[in-house]
């Protein structure tokens, strides 16, 4: 049969696919189709591209082929030919067949294009932060499972269980920092791999220049010539539809062919909104890795740490202070270093609580935490192994009455109570007893260093 005739045929296939699908879809994704050829049972049609290509077998196979079969005949098969080069018109020619993986489509014979090319120069610029590497990140509870997984698939990219890598959690708690560390890590054990790191931002800006542009074919070789690559804040992709589909694509090609993935998200797979199931579904399949709010520790860890990077000294009293009020963010600590160093600098003052106040309360609103007797008590009792039954009861051993002078003590500074309130809650004793407590207490954090030291720590315990 002639190509008029491949013509027809295709005419009459396009009037039911309209009736099947939106004008957009139509237009978008059938216009461009050009009949070819219909010989010995095959029909040829010419599609713009490999992405345009594999879109149709995903999204539209079924529909095709009932049109095909309807309109044609029973039998027929549907043959496309790829348009690979424009310019030069080079093309490929693949089968229909819905069960063609991605993997298989990308052994098809090798194409004539630019990013062939690239592929031989394996070097590209992985746009890394080098200062964000494992070393400068500090290790806590919080970020330890992610931390732990990176640094794995650093050293085997690709071929760990963890493909892809969905790290998640609030803004500033380390994901872009970690996300780095991973990159530079499986550059330095692998540095001819083509690592990319690229912010879901100006991934999306990237794709829309290139649909601008008509060069989507490029955009997509590029993207799937990557061994590593690294997408910061998918959630950014939600509500973009021919992004995401593009990334689908990505995706798929990458994870089938090795490659690593690893992607960030203010939130988990269970729960982004506005992303394609069948997206969120790839996500979950290798590791999702919460980085939770820092705790006290971490806090600590990595002030101590920036501290002793910018060759500062801070007091530990300070250094508390600041990570039992900036509690939420990463990047609030840091700021509030930097503060403390340009007042100290501008004010020729010392580093010291004073200080550190005003620098925490421009980031964050300090307000005293409310602390009750009831606190203290199961506090105090903790810290000394006692049962909260004991401190309530007449018993007067030396161990009881400390522990309740302290918690007497400690109730009068950081509580409103009365001091006969105090009592009452504090083994039914009277005002007078809580007043003498209070002095003994004093007294004793005047002369004894360790004394001192065990009510700071309780006090710490309280604030936590
Ligand atoms: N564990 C850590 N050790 C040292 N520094 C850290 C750690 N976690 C985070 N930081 C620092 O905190 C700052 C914020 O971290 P990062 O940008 O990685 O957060 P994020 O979770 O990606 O935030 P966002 O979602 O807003 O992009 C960075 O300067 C980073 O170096």
């Amino acid at each position: 049969m002639k190509v008029n005739s491949a013509n027809d045929l295709w005419h009459r296939c396009l009037r039911v696919i309209r009736d099947n699908v939106s004008e957009t879809t139509f237009s978008t994704w059938f216009l461009p189709i050009v009949p070819l050829n219909y010989e010995n049972n095959v029909f040829t049609v010419q599609v713009p591209s490999q992405f345009f290509y594999e879109y149709i077998e995903e999204t539209f196979v079924d529909l095709l082929r009932m049109t095909i079969h309807r309109e044609i005949g029973e039998g027929t098969r549907l043959m496309y030919r790829v348009l690979v080069d424009r310019t030069s018109g080079t093309s490929t020619t693949i089968p229909s067949d819905d069960k063609l993986k991605p993997n298989q489509l990308y052994n098809a014979p090798k194409q004539e294009n630019p990013f062939a090319r690239k592929e031989v120069i394996p070097n590209i610029d992985p746009q890394l932060n080098p200062i964000y590497n494992f070393n400068t990140f500090v290790e806590g509870t919080s970020n330890k499972l992610a931390r732990t997984a990176g640094i794995s698939i650093g050293n085997n990219p690709g071929t760990t269980i963890f493909n892809p890598l969905f790290v998640y959690g609030q803004s500033g708690v380390g994901k872009t920092h970690l996300v780095h560390a991973i990159g530079i890590q499986a550059k330095q054990t692998h540095p001819d791999k083509r690592v990319l790191y690229v912010s879901a931002n100006l991934f999306q800006i990237q794709y829309t220049d290139a649909v601008r542009n008509n060069t989507v074919n490029d955009f997509l070789n590029f993207y799937q010539s990557i061994d590593v690559l690294i997408l910061d804040d998918i959630h950014e992709f939600a509500g973009k539809n021919g992004t995401q589909n593009t990334f689908f694509h990505i995706f798929n090609h990458l994870h089938q062919n090795g490659k690593q993935l690893i992607l960030t998200s203010d939130r988990s797979p269970m729960v982004l909104q506005g992303l394609e199931q069948r997206l969120i579904t790839r996500f979950k399949w290798g590791l999702s890795a919460e980085i939770s709010k820092p705790d006290f520790e971490l806090r600590k860890g990595i002030l101590k740490h920036k501290i002793f990077k910018d060759g500062l000294d801070i007091d530990d009293e300070v250094v508390n202070y600041i990570a039992e009020n900036v509690t939420d963010n990463i990047r609030d600590l840091e700021g509030v270093i930097i503060s403390l160093l340009a007042y100290s600098t501008l004010t020729d003052k010392p580093i010291d609580l004073e200080l550190a106040h005003k620098a925490v309360s421009n980031v964050v609103n300090v307000t005293p935490k409310v602390v009750t007797i009831e606190q203290i008590r199961n506090v105090v009792c903790e810290h000394f192994g006692l049962k909260i039954e004991e401190m309530l009861s007449k018993r007067r051993n030396r161990e009881l009455a400390q522990a309740r002078q302290i918690a007497m003590y400690l109730a009068k500074c950081h509580t409103k109570h009365s001091l006969s309130s105090i009592g009452e809650m504090i083994g039914k004793r009277d005002h007078a007893t809580v007043l003498h407590a209070c002095k003994v207490v004093n007294d004793l954090m005047e002369i004894d260093k360790q004394y001192r030291a065990c009510i700071q720590e309780i006090q710490n315990k309280i604030k936590a």
